[in-house]
């Protein structure tokens, strides 16, 4: 299975601005979305570090390593490929996330 294939990912939501509206009133709506999509990111974020501690416990309890340094190498290359050279820190930073002790 590809690291894609169990995504599923959405369009960004189109961005709904009064053109008319001042500057600040755009960038309060802004914000606002801005707000929606970390919460929405920071909550993946949880559900994904979840499936990883069942895996990497599941693997520990069969003998084996936490860590698994070829899978987390495809990872930063997915995040990569997604997101262009900033992404490698996006991945690094998910990869983290999901290995602390909670
Ligand atoms: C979850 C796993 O275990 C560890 C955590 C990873 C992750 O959070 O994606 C990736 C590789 C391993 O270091 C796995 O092997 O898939």
């Amino acid at each position: 299975m590809s690291i894609t294939s169990g995504l599923n990912a959405q369009p960004t939501p189109e961005v709904i601005v009064d053109e008319t509206a001042d500057a600040s009133t755009t960038i309060d709506t802004l914000r606002g979305q801005i707000d929606a999509l970390d919460t929405a990111i920071a909550r993946l974020v949880a559900e994904r570090a979840q499936l990883s501690r069942r895996i990497q416990t599941a693997r520990i309890n069969a003998g084996g390593t936490r860590i698994e340094l070829g899978r987390e190498r495809a990872i930063i290359d997915h995040y990569r490929s997604a997101l262009g050279s900033e992404g490698a820190s996006v991945g690094e930073a998910v990869l983290r996330a999901c290995r602390g002790a909670r």
